[in-house]
């Protein structure tokens, strides 16, 4: 078996679309501009990257791009009151602080000032607890991106077994929870889960974010699996830098159903879903239906 491969990248270029062609609408309809505020602490030059491809991307579908670019050394304080600012701005629907924060700044005590709300990422304590409960929430983009292309793949995911390698607040732990929210039979395994291959073979839906180059193998996988890479580790092969994920994508697919590529697989959905959760964060803070197709 050749396993279907997954394309992230055809599938963030349709969900960019539809966020667009909503934005338009908004703006003929309403005369409302969704915007999103992104804040760079630091000189990360993966991170400049991707903050970059945001803003690029938010102005692509016709929405506001405001940038914040902080130097490394920012006090924890200066950048709780850029968020307040944020937070009171009538202009600003969404707010996202790029992960990793440098090692003198508090994640949680940053995250958790964001008004929940704008919290774009999902990641304040308040829609990690409505997610949680089964209550409307900000959905973490890269979890909400794998649920779009299970769903669309599978049709509908009720009574499949799934299992998540990883159990990361920012992805293993809400996908698990949105795996679940789609009546899924769900396993969180980790680096001490006892006979991780044993589990892993039990699983329809195998979604690795652990975060180790290359650690699922096919004798993991159950033959026609959907197995969702969200592994994105750079490594050096043959004296080249090369970008894999958790998967080992040649081994797994003569094995999976189906299965995504890294890159062009769950990445490229990390920053349309940014796109289509600040639409929705938009469209909720002015009372107007929410976008649909677009959200959990
Ligand atoms: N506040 C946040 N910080 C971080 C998040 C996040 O969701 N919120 N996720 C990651 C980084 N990330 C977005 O911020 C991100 C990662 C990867 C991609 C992507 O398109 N990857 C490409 C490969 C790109 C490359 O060559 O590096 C792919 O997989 O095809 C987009 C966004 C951590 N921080």
């Amino acid at each position: 078996m050749t396993a279907q491969v997954i394309d992230g990248k055809a599938f963030a270029a349709d969900v960019r679309a539809r966020v667009a062609a909503h934005v338009a609408r908004l703006g003929e309809e309403q005369g409302i501009v969704p915007g999103l505020a992104v804040v760079l602490v630091g000189e990360d030059p993966a991170s400049q990257v991707y903050v970059r491809n945001k803003g690029v991307q938010t102005r692509e579908a016709g929405m506001a791009s405001f940038e914040h670019k902080l130097p490394a050394e920012t006090a924890e304080a200066d950048l709780l009151a850029l968020i307040a600012e944020l937070n009171a701005d009538p202009k600003v629907h969404g707010i996202l602080v790029q992960l990793p924060l440098p090692a003198h700044m508090n994640a949680d005590l940053v995250i958790n000032a964001i008004d929940p709300a704008k919290d774009v990422d999902g990641f304040h304590i308040s829609n990690v607890g409505l997610l949680g409960t089964g209550q409307k929430a900000m959905v973490p983009c890269t979890p909400l991106g794998c649920l779009m292309m299970l769903r669309a793949h599978h049709g509908s995911l009720s009574g499949l077994s799934a299992v998540v390698v990883g159990r990361s607040n920012i992805v293993g732990k809400p996908m698990a929870q949105l795996l679940l929210g789609d009546s899924c039979t769900v396993t969180i395994a980790h680096s001490r889960t006892r006979d991780l291959a044993a589990v892993c073979r039990g699983a329809d839906i195998l979604v690795a974010a652990v975060g180790r180059p290359e650690m699922i193998t096919a004798d993991m996988v159950k033959p026609g699996a959907t197995v969702i890479d969200v592994g994105i580790n750079r490594i050096e092969r043959d004296g080249k830098a090369r970008l894999v994920g958790d998967v080992d994508y040649a081994g797994v697919s003569a094995v999976a159903g189906a299965i995504t590529p890294v890159p062009g697989g769950v990445g490229p959905m990390t920053i349309a879903c940014l796109l289509a959760n600040t639409l929705t964060a938009c469209c909720r803070a002015n009372g107007l239906p929410e976008p649909e197709g677009l959200t959990a």
